[in-house]
């Protein structure tokens, strides 16, 4: 299965974005929870139109540099800038969050739930949405009757509704099953070329990370820094099968020591 759509790589600033400024920039960033240091020394840069992943291993801070970032955390050392506003000052409104855990209204439909960040109804691009991660037939289903990979689906297709100029995704596949996954990930790849928001995603997945990103970022544990950064120069629309992924996904594992 192949990623859809071609794409000029060359970072592009999206509408509305300010483009002397980098999409996000974090630097020197360190976050400690108690004696824990979760993060420590992290740089990291990625331009309007780019998509990094970042990859590494459990409890290396993954989910904790997201939260940086969507100013989940105002306790940090260090810089975290969206659009070279800080993220402690409110940073970007204009950015997409998909948590690893689906953290959906109970009480609210799937419809309502992919709806509840726009401004107005817009069924139709709610029901494509719907029909495009899977769940055609459960708009008006509650989150108590789905499984954790189609509540992790609504969790994406909320997501993307607003069609933000950034996206921050923790982990957004982990609880799908593989045949699944890949149809989700080249949706997010299609959806991507399409309205070309800036991308990071979280994953512990080697493969994904080299399939989707055009860099990826591997942190290391003990504390939770940049171990390697690995440009995948892999022309897309790509294929999961490309020589190219090949040394990309050797690199990573040898970054991470497996
Ligand atoms: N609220 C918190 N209080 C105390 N320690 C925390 C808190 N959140 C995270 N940590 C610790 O910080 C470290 C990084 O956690 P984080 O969840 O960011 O890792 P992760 O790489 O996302 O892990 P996983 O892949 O398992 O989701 C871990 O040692 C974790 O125990």
């Amino acid at each position: 299965m192949s990623s859809t759509g071609d794409r000029d790589l060359e970072p592009r600033g999206g509408d509305g974005a300010d483009s002397d400024q980098p999409a996000l920039e974090v630097s020197a960033l360190r976050k400690a929870y108690g004696d824990t240091v979760a993060l420590s020394d992290v740089d990291l840069t990625v331009d309007h139109g780019e998509f990094v992943t970042v990859v590494g291993p459990s409890g290396c801070g993954k989910s904790t540099l997201l939260r940086v970032l969507t100013g989940l955390e105002e306790r940090f050392e260090g810089r975290a800038e969206i659009d070279g506003s800080d993220v402690r000052e409110g940073g970007s409104d204009d950015v997409g969050m998909v948590f690893q855990e689906p953290r959906l209204l109970p009480w609210a439909t799937v419809r309502e739930n992919v709806a509840v960040g726009l401004d107005g109804p817009d069924d139709g691009r709610v029901d494509d949405l719907v029909s495009q991660v899977g769940l055609e037939g459960f708009g008006d289903t509650r989150p108590d009757e789905l499984s954790g990979g189609m509540a992790q689906r609504v969790s994406l297709a909320r997501g993307l509704a607003y069609e933000p100029e950034l996206l921050l995704l923790d982990e957004p596949f982990s609880a799908l099953d593989a045949l699944t996954k890949y149809e989700q990930q080249d949706f997010l790849l299609e959806v991507w070329n399409r309205l070309e928001p800036t991308v990071l995603l979280v994953t512990h997945d080697v493969e994904e990370a080299a399939y989707l990103g055009d860099r990826v970022v591997v942190l290391g544990d003990q504390p939770g820094t940049v171990e390697r950064v690995i440009d995948v120069a892999v022309d897309r629309p790509r294929e999961r099968t490309a020589d190219g992924l090949v040394p990309v996904r050797e690199s990573i594992t040898d970054a991470l020591g497996v």
